[in-house]
């Protein structure tokens, strides 16, 4: 480009310049060579404007004050090297406890930083209500997974780090059964975390209802429907010992069975929640209220349809019995074990799991189970946990799939011999194994006939773990709300990005500085005047 204005437009402007200037003063020079417009012939090779002190000094101004415009856009608007802040959460489970690292750009105003999962540590170990006999070793349990988070955390952001453990079902069905041994629990996890050089925030038991809803916030905040106003995403989660249902219905204003109701506003709108916890319909404590049914005349043996053909294993009902969900149950005079063996049969299974399940008492005008009020399914939703890891291990994921074909897929699976299981997922523990298709049957159970999901509501669920990177669950809503990263009202956003700034900046100069000659175009004409007189 600059070659052409060399080689067309100075011949075309030969008053401006005996020799070309340098390339990079073309563009500037060729708005003063329009302006001023061609000298009669006769001058041509004589009076050369630009040689003139005046033009001199008006061109190197300009030419100083445009550079110093771009200079100052440049600088003042250059994103700052990205720091970063971060919160750490435990969650004390029923079954484990994992703890989740968070991070978010240091520099944004009003919390607004997009938070992401940086690093998850899952504890080696039970979930902290088996310690209740020997509560030191909840707290030592930890210590691994904390050592990590101080390798993941820079060293100068420990102490304003702050660290919140939450605990769920397990160490509410705990709480039920001995208060006591709850709270020596926490006083030893508590010890252990404020060792930590982290902000210790305090460890609590959350309540049914704010893990139901600060799971709900997790997956539409990652999904980014709260910052952008979107229609929300119901979110499903089933844990060891409960399982929860969240989401935003038209139907539901909270007047009808208010204690499901929560409120919030985010990002400037008003959201009314539905969520429910069901306490012992978690995976775990749903089988045990499956097995209590089976054995509630306490035989020696139990022929369960919902293990493999060929398994069997030998049961203590102490073990059976030893939780609040089904201890009130335990049959009088049982002998200390049964044999516990499988038949492999998925409609019979299903019979049997809903047993555990109250599906005609309900005093609303609807209800899922066990008289619990609530409202039409509204919108996709996301189901995580245990939906996620069972119905991944058995290829269900894919909600496209006709009900009707998971069925008949999950009923090949469940009339497999447990010797061709184990042999065919050598990697797999036992332990989940042989858990596979009873959970299969009680996630499509719970879904169907308890939230009534239908074959065409069916498809609006995606089983998901994580979403853009970070695990789906409660930590994240519960850490966002505990440090106020949404914000009630929308942000105010900077009306251009920093390309934008520096590109309107120079533009401007370059016009300013164009004006600028045409506005001087007389004392030009009045200047090339006099050198013709002259
Ligand atoms: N198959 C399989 N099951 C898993 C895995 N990890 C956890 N589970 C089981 O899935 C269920 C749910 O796990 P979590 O979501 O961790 O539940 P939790 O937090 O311990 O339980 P709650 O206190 O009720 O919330 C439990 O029965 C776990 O034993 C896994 O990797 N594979």
């Amino acid at each position: 480009m600059q070659d052409l204005l060399t080689r067309f437009l100075f011949p075309m402007c030969p008053h401006l310049s005996l020799s070309p200037p340098p390339p990079a003063t073309l563009w500037l020079l060729l708005p003063v060579c329009l302006s001023v417009g061609p000298p009669p012939l006769s001058e041509m090779k004589e009076k050369n404007p630009w040689h003139s002190p005046v033009a001199i000094i008006i061109t190197v101004i300009g030419v100083i004050v445009i550079v110093a415009l771009v200079i100052v856009a440049v600088l003042q608007n250059r994103p700052l090297a990205q720091k970063y802040k971060y919160g750490i959460v435990l969650d004390a489970g029923s079954s484990h406890t994992a703890l989740y690292i968070y991070e978010w750009p240091a520099e944004k105003d009003n919390n607004t930083g997009r938070v992401e999962q940086k690093h998850s540590c899952k504890v080696i170990g039970p979930g902290i209500s088996s310690y209740a006999s020997a509560p030191q070793k909840a707290g030592e349990s930890l210590k691994a997974c904390m050592k990590e988070a101080e390798q993941w955390v820079p060293v100068k952001r420990h102490p304003e780090t702050p660290l919140y453990l939450g605990a769920t079902a397990g160490m509410r069905l705990l709480n039920i059964e001995n208060s006591a041994a709850s709270d020596k629990v926490f006083e030893a996890v508590g010890e252990a975390l404020q060792k930590s050089p982290f902000s210790y925030q305090g460890a609590r038991i959350l309540s049914g209802q704010e893990e139901g809803a600060f799971g709900w916030v997790t997956v539409n905040y990652l999904d980014d429907r709260l910052s952008q106003g979107l229609e929300t995403t119901g979110a499903l989660d089933l844990g060891g010992a409960s399982t929860q249902i969240s989401f935003v219905s038209d139907q539901y204003d909270g007047s009808e069975s208010p204690s499901n109701a929560v409120n919030f506003r985010l990002y400037g709108n008003d959201y009314e929640l539905y969520t429910h916890s069901f306490l012992c319909y978690g995976k775990d404590q749903a089988q045990r209220l499956k097995l209590a049914h089976q054995t509630q005349s306490g035989p020696n043996a139990v022929e369960d349809p919902c293990q493999h053909p060929g398994y069997n294993t030998t049961k203590k009902y102490s073990v059976l019995y030893d939780s609040p969900c089904v201890s009130n149950r335990k049959p009088q005079g049982a002998p200390a074990t049964f044999l516990h063996t499988g038949t492999g049969n998925v409609k019979q299974c299903q019979d049997v799991v809903k047993n555990i399940f109250n599906f005609t008492d309900c005093k609303y005008s609807q209800c899922s189970f066990n008289g619990v009020y609530q409202p039409s399914l509204q919108g996709p939703f996301g189901a995580f946990s245990a939906y996620y890891f069972v119905t991944s291990f058995l290829n269900l994921t894919d909600t496209s799939v006709p009900l009707e074909d998971v069925r008949k897929k999950l009923e090949r699976y469940c009339a497999t011999s447990w010797s061709q299981i184990v042999q065919e997922h050598p990697g797999v523990k036992e332990k989940y194994l042989a858990e596979y298709c009873f959970s299969g049957t009680y996630i499509l159970t719970l879904l169907t006939e308890g939230y009534n999901f239908t074959s065409e509501s069916y498809s609006n669920i995606n089983f998901i773990k994580k979403i853009k990177g970070s695990d789906a669950g409660w930590t994240l809503g519960y850490m966002l709300n505990l440090t106020n990263m949404i914000p009630a009202e929308a942000p105010d956003s900077p009306p251009l990005p920093h390309a934008g700034y520096v590109s309107i900046v120079s533009i401007c100069a370059v016009v300013i500085f164009i004006l600028l000659l045409f506005s001087l175009r007389p004392l030009w004409a009045r200047h090339c005047k006099k050198q013709q007189i002259v």
